[in-house]
């Protein structure tokens, strides 16, 4: 954060403050009021053809430069005492990090021979806050699930998450905010993860929460296995749910398989889950809640929300429902995901960016799958290293 004007930077132990309603409305009013220096240039990454897409790794446009006059240059006076307009400061940044899916186990592979490295995984979170923890490059960071992977074997579950999250303890520069996936679920009782992971709502059932880390921006932290037939007691309700809408939507006898669903449809397999309606009634209460505090929100799910970016076997079953109560406040500007290892991206029909990011696990030897993000007033800069692709993430600071 060198060189950041002192009034932009928010101090780590101010960023882990929950700003009140009061507080965020008044900070924010405040904000309205300052004079934001216009960035210098915003750009989306385009890489594959598609427009609005990310499938490459690592490319990030850089600023035209600008070039000789032309004739239909307009005629203006020698700049040549004019100083350069100083770059923006953030407003705070974030790492991103997801599916690490540690284990100490032999490299495999996925169910579709894509190669999978357990060890190295660990190396690469390393690499990961070490980066982060170099001149404070992040105020806090977020995990977006599946930290150990369920082929550690069971006994050595507790000791794998242990290793994980104490890679993630050496975060120097503020908080980990950690999100379910289903891998933690294979290895361990929800509750632990909960206690574990720190989730604010502990010991509630639940797994989803929001925080406040800047009085205009909050986050909200979605539980994607809510519904879910894994991770749940065998009576649960939920599970039972979800068990009977697998049944319903997909005709194999392993319902992990996706063998025969079409399109969309591939969704509906065991690994995936849903957001319950207690969670999107708390969301819709959430968000309205943001509205009125003027605050930009990033949504924050391991099962990504938008069919766009992501492949179909890796969408949340009730993406719609979800989609639906985010298009119902003006306040939401990004959805984080993880899940779909290779990453995707798109900007749906309101404005949101919908960014899934590529996983830790399929680094081969000595690559690298993270980031950070630069929260400014009207984009989300995502920085990614090596096999994460970065992107600038624009939005309308006046809604
Ligand atoms: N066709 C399939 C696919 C998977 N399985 C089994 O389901 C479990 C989870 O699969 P896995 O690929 O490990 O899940 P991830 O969360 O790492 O990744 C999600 C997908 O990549 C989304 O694109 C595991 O036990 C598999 O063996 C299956 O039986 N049949």
């Amino acid at each position: 954060m060198e060189g950041v004007p002192k009034d932009k930077i928010l101090e780590d132990k101010a960023l882990r403050h929950q700003f009140t309603r009061a507080e965020s409305a008044a900070i924010s009013q405040e904000a309205m009021n300052d004079n934001f220096v216009v960035p210098l240039y915003s750009h989306i990454v385009h890489t594959s053809g598609k427009e609005n897409t990310v499938t490459g790794t690592g490319i990030r446009c850089a600023p035209q430069p600008s070039g000789a006059a032309t004739l239909q240059d307009p005629v203006v006076a020698p700049l040549k005492s004019l100083p350069l307009p100083a770059a923006e400061a953030p407003i705070f940044s974030f790492g991103v990090i997801t599916d690490v899916q540690y284990a100490d186990i032999a490299d495999g592979q996925s169910f579709r021979g894509v190669p999978r490295y357990y060890r190295h995984s660990l190396q690469v979170l390393r690499r990961a806050v070490n980066h982060w923890n170099q001149k404070r490059l992040v105020n806090f960071a977020v995990q977006l699930g599946d930290i150990v992977d369920g082929f550690c074997p069971k006994e050595e579950s507790l000791p794998a998450v242990m290793k994980v999250l104490s890679e993630f303890n050496s975060l120097q520069c503020g908080t980990v905010y950690h999100i379910l996936g289903n891998h933690c679920l294979y290895n361990l009782p929800r509750n632990q993860l909960n206690k574990l992971l720190k989730f604010p709502s502990w010991p509630n059932a639940h797994s989803y929460y929001d925080f406040t880390p800047s009085p205009n921006f909050r986050f909200v932290i979605l539980d994607g296995y809510d519904v879910s037939a894994i991770g749940w007691p065998e009576e649960h309700a939920h599970r039972k749910a979800a068990i009977e809408l697998l049944k319903q939507k997909n005709p194999n006898s392993d319902k992990n398989s996706p063998d025969g669903l079409i399109g969309e449809e591939c969704r509906f397999v065991k690994f995936n889950g849903g957001v319950g309606e207690d969670q999107l009634i708390w969301l819709n209460q959430v968000l309205k809640d943001a509205v009125a505090c003027r605050q930009k929100v990033i949504v924050c799910c391991h099962i990504p929300l938008h069919p766009g970016a992501t492949s179909p076997n890796a969408l949340l079953w009730n993406y719609n429902e979800v989609l639906d109560v985010i298009h119902q406040h003006n306040c939401v500007i990004a959805c984080l995901a993880g899940h779909d290892h290779t990453g995707g991206y798109v900007i749906d029909s309101h404005g949101i960016h919908h960014r899934v990011l590529e996983a830790v696990l399929e680094c081969p030897p000595g690559t690298n799958a993270f980031g950070h993000i630069d929260v400014f007033h009207d984009k989300l800069s995502l920085i990614g290293n090596d096999r994460m692709a970065s992107v600038d993430m624009a939005f309308d600071p006046s809604h």
